[in-house]
């Protein structure tokens, strides 16, 4: 067997703790052919898609990649900034600022990266990188709150495929949730209260996360579990009562069952039932993206108004605000509280060791 980077594997006299934040991934333009790339490697995954693999080839090569590149480019172009895809700059703001915050904290000794599970930059291309500036010590955090078999197991899955293929590991620490994390929910809940300084608070406050087949949860995923506890934090953090909130699922694909209620059927009934305003928060996003800025900001905004709704505000994610990097800090530091005391320990006995030697 042959391993790969065998020959770049360096006896790193400076061993550091690689950071390495993860998210969904995203075309490399909006363009059709980037596009197809993408969708052909994400809907290929079967942690995405459970479909029994031949019939879902079919799908997948016969129809969708034929119909939905074109179509998705078209939204992926209205959200497109002049650097490139949301998605992939607010991760590389995350990154810059963790880095940043915990440079302050641990000097030289922990290195911060970001990779993403589909397309541009790749998991293993990071891995690789990161091994070379000294990371011999890793722990991933991919930036999904809410634990999903779809999005935070199918990232553990690149993560042991590329380690497959390797000789030396490093040691591992991977975070696969923290949708309930104290530092994590009082961002979440500063991020409405900040809203609310500058707005007039609506009828309804409504929790939207990204949606899974509903198969998902009968076979065992915590997913919705866990985005309704998340959502009953922040609305306790905010003293609100039930009636005034409500969580709701969106970005369905196919025409199987997803998780409900349907965000879209939901601000649809709602002028109707009496609440004429709403303000929509997505926790599940750690980065605003396609899902948020077009399918919230637009596309369900324009249901709700549609349907005789009077005011429709979106509360953005929290990117690379400072109370977010704040939690994302806290959550990486308790991780790696064993390593930072171990090297501490091992450096004080390589001072009294250099120190005896010095006596002798
Ligand atoms: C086909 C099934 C899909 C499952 C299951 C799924 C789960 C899932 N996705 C996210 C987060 C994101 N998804 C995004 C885009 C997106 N998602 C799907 C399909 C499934 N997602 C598709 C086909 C797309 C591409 C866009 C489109 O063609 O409509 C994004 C945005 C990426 C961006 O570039 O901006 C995110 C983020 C979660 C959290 C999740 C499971 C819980
Ligand atoms: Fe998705
Ligand atoms: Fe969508």
């Amino acid at each position: 067997m042959k391993y790969i980077g065998t020959d770049n594997f360096k006896h790193s006299d400076k061993p550091r703790i690689g950071v390495l934040l993860t998210n969904l991934g995203t075309p490399d333009a909006a363009e059709k052919r980037a596009l197809r790339r993408y969708l052909k490697q994400f809907l290929s995954d079967p942690r995405v898609v459970e479909i029994p693999r031949l019939v879902w080839w079919f799908i997948l090569h016969g129809v969708i990649l034929n119909i939905r590149p074109a179509r998705s480019a078209q939204s992926y172009a209205s959200i497109w900034t002049e650097e490139g895809s949301p998605l992939l700059l607010n991760t590389k703001a995350q990154a810059e600022a963790l880095q940043a915050a915990l440079s302050a904290r641990c000097g030289e000794r922990v290195v911060v990266d970001f990779a993403m599970r589909y397309g541009n930059p790749s998991i293993a291309q990071k891995l690789q990188s990161l091994w070379n500036r000294g990371a011999r010590q890793l722990l991933v955090l991919p930036l999904y709150p809410q634990y999903s078999c779809s999005t935070t197991a199918s990232t553990f899955d690149a993560l042991s495929q590329d380690f497959r293929r390797r000789r030396w590991l490093p040691e591992l620490h991977f975070i696969s949730q923290y949708h309930d994390h104290p530092a994590y929910i009082a961002a979440v809940a500063n991020s409405i209260r900040e809203h609310w300084q500058q707005h007039e608070r609506a009828d309804k406050l409504i929790f939207s996360f990204h949606g899974e087949p509903q198969a998902y949860l009968d076979r065992g995923d915590p997913y919705h579990c866990q985005c309704l506890k998340t959502s009953r934090l922040v609305a306790e953090a905010l003293g609100l009562e039930e009636h005034e909130y409500m969580t709701a699922f969106q970005s369905r694909f196919g025409r199987a069952a997803w998780l409900q209620p349907y965000l879209d059927a939901s601000l649809k009934a709602m002028p109707e039932q009496g609440i004429k305003s709403v303000q929509i928060v997505c926790p599940g996003f750690s980065s605003d993206c396609l899902e948020t800025l077009e399918e919230i900001a637009v596309e369900n905004k324009g249901y709700f108004l549609g349907a005789g709704g009077e005011r429709f505000e979106y509360i953005p994610c929290l990117n690379a605000q400072a109370g977010h990097i704040d939690a994302l800090e806290q959550i990486v530091m308790e991780h790696l509280a064993t390593w930072l005391a171990q090297a501490e320990s091992d450096g004080r006995t390589q001072d009294r060791a250099l120190k005896l030697g010095a006596e002798q």
